[in-house]
């Protein structure tokens, strides 16, 4: 039941729920809704989603191919930010996936959970428990479906099968194709540093500092997002859902007082020049991402009364936060040139290898491009003692939680030749952004700006991280292999680092925050810890703009979280 025009829809465009957003929960988290809610029968969902279907979509179904999304696709909104004064007024690309499944669809498929402290911190901000880690390990358990992986290697000491789920939806593995040279030194290295680099069986404890294998949103040799997942044919064809796509939401419509309490019932799309009316008589349901849902809640008006009123857009509802709050992870790539031509770019950069990885993957769905880049995640701490926190607390969630990510891939160099590489994120920046709208044309692009590394703590662990990536490629496991950097960071100094930082550093495009959760009786956040948006009835956000800070982790698992809790919550109330 996914239809390409309004006209093969039958009936009055009149549901039970309308949700905004195709990803994988709405988005992301949209068809993760969808799918819960039309396990019951008595209701009838509509999804739409502005963007395309992603079913024959080579690059989002072969693992390897995701590298072909960071750029400008089709398949984006293909946004940028505002000038980043944090990193030298340069103007960033910001992806966000426009197509059935959302950014799942599209993303680099690294399942991290984040950790037990992050998420009873979210339950401690939001005063509701239900947010803590053992009330959503069930969630995790509903999503994740664990998964052999495409090579069916032994995964003995790989991982920790009893913090994991076979009965879930979404396909979750561990790496379907060997590195073996990077593998070894790898693993080699936690030995050797065993003080900063640990060994750890499996990131997804909830206690993931040290080193261990990644695990990635994959099943048999392919792309397991919401839309192959939650959308899989025999959910598609449920009789109670329509989902639509072409079809961007410009605001809510007939908005009513009833009972003291403001509530929308219907939802303006366009498809093509044409412009529709779809109705919900139970609930409307925002899943439309960290950026849409602000632009369609400040289109609507709801929002800041200032910002809506500086552009023409008549307030319905005061609601300060939305859009502020933002949170992303800054990221910083780092590569070494090595002697080893067991790598990566050995497949991208010769023509005979890559049609050979092609015509294995076609045939089994086996080989190089079954994974993505990466292998391994370090999750690592700052020193308690370092300088930084004489002025500034420690922004991670507990002792257990850490500070910077590094991903470890055995390629990525970007020129000809063989490398390794270390993809540095700060998991919990302190900088914070905004979403906001600057025209009252819900058809153009909102206003991001990510406030990235505006504040110190934030630069500060970039610099840590890199000093940690050096420290991994000089184990002495490395020495005969790595030939050198591909940029000198390490003899240089304080100043020089930040410079080179603030002139390359990117983004994680792990967005939160925008319409975040907050305690029930809280004059800020947008929705209550039951996902309900304040002062609205019949109002639900189900996406990762609920989130009021990025875990310490990427941010698809606990989406894929927010949408199985949300479908819960919208059940509870019609069930
Ligand atoms: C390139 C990239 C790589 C990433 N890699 C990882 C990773 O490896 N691991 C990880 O955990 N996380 C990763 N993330 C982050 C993660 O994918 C997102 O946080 C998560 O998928 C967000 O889900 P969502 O449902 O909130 O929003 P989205 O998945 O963005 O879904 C929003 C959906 O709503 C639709 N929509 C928006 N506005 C409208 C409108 N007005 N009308 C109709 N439809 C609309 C969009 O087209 C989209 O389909 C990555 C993100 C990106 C962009």
């Amino acid at each position: 039941n996914v239809y390409e025009s309004v006209a093969d829809l039958t009936g009055s465009l009149t549901y039970d729920f309308v949700i905004i957003g195709g990803s994988k929960l709405g988005g992301t988290a949209g068809l993760v809704v969808a799918n819960r809610l039309t396990e019951n029968p008595n209701f009838s969902v509509l999804v739409l989603e502005a963007g395309v279907s992603n079913i024959g979509v080579l690059d989002s179904t072969i693992p390897l191919f995701a590298v072909n999304f960071l750029e400008q696709t089709i398949y984006d909104w293909n946004y940028t930010t505002t000038p980043q004064s944090g990193v030298n007024n340069r103007v960033l690309d910001y992806l966000r996936a426009r197509m059935l499944g959302g950014c799942s669809s599209h993303n680099g498929m690294v399942y991290s959970r984040g950790t037990v402290e992050d998420w009873n911190r979210y339950a401690n901000v939001t005063h509701d428990p239900s947010w803590s880690w053992n009330n959503v390990l069930p969630y995790f358990f509903k999503n994740e479906k664990w998964s052999p992986p495409a090579d069916h290697h032994d995964t003995l000491g790989q991982f920790d099968p009893s913090v994991h789920s076979t009965h879930g939806i979404t396909s979750v593995s561990l790496g379907g194709f060997q590195w073996r040279t990077f593998n070894k030194h790898v693993i080699q290295t936690t030995k050797e540093l065993p003080d900063v680099f640990p060994f750890d069986l499996d990131m997804n404890s909830g206690q993931p500092l040290g080193v261990g294998w990644v695990q990635s949103t994959i099943g048999d040799g392919m792309r397991s997002s919401s839309a192959t997942s939650y959308l899989a044919e025999n959910f598609a064809q449920r009789k109670n859902l329509d989902v639509l796509l072409h079809a961007q939401v410009s605001d809510l419509v007939d908005a009513s007082h009833a009972n003291g309490k403001l509530s929308f019932s219907g939802v303006r799309f366009s498809q093509g020049t044409s412009q529709f009316t779809a109705k919900a008589q139970k609930e409307i349901i925002l899943s439309a991402g960290a950026v849409g849902t602000p632009n369609v809640l400040m289109h609507s008006g709801i929002g800041d009364q200032n910002i809506l009123g500086s552009v023409g857009v008549p307030t319905v509802l005061h609601l300060p936060s939305v859009g502020r709050n933002v949170s992303d992870q800054p990221f910083f790539l780092a590569s070494w040139s090595v002697n080893f031509n067991e790598t990566i770019d050995s497949v991208t950069q010769n023509a005979t290898r890559f049609n050979e990885a092609f015509a294995q993957w076609n045939k089994t769905h086996t080989g190089p491009f079954t994974n993505y880049l990466i292998t391994h995640v370090a999750w690592l701490r700052l020193d308690p003692d370092s300088s930084i926190f004489d002025n500034q607390t420690d922004p991670a969630a507990g002792p257990h939680s850490p500070h910077i990510e590094l991903f470890l891939a055995p390629g990525g160099g970007g020129e000809p030749g063989h490398f390794v590489s270390a993809g540095i994120y700060v998991l919990n920046p302190k900088s914070r952004g905004s979403i906001t709208i600057n025209t009252n044309n819900p058809f153009d692009p909102p206003v991001i700006d990510l406030g990235l590394l505006q504040n110190d703590l934030d630069i500060f662990t970039l610099r840590e991280g890199i000093k940690r990536a050096n420290q991994f490629y000089s184990a002495p496991t490395w020495q005969d292999s790595i030939i050198g950097p591909t940029q000198d960071l390490e003899n240089v100094t304080t100043a020089a680092l930040d410079e080179i930082i603030r002139n390359s550093a990117g983004v994680g495009l792990h967005m939160v925050g925008s319409a975040a959760m907050s305690p029930r009786d809280a004059t800020w956040g947008v929705v209550n810890p039951d996902l309900l948006v304040k002062g609205i009835d019949g109002l639900r956000i189900v996406d990762a703009s609920v989130l009021p800070f990025v875990p310490s982790a990427h941010t698809q698992a606990a989406t894929y979280v927010v949408a199985e809790r949300g479908a819960d919550l919208i059940k509870q109330r019609w069930n």
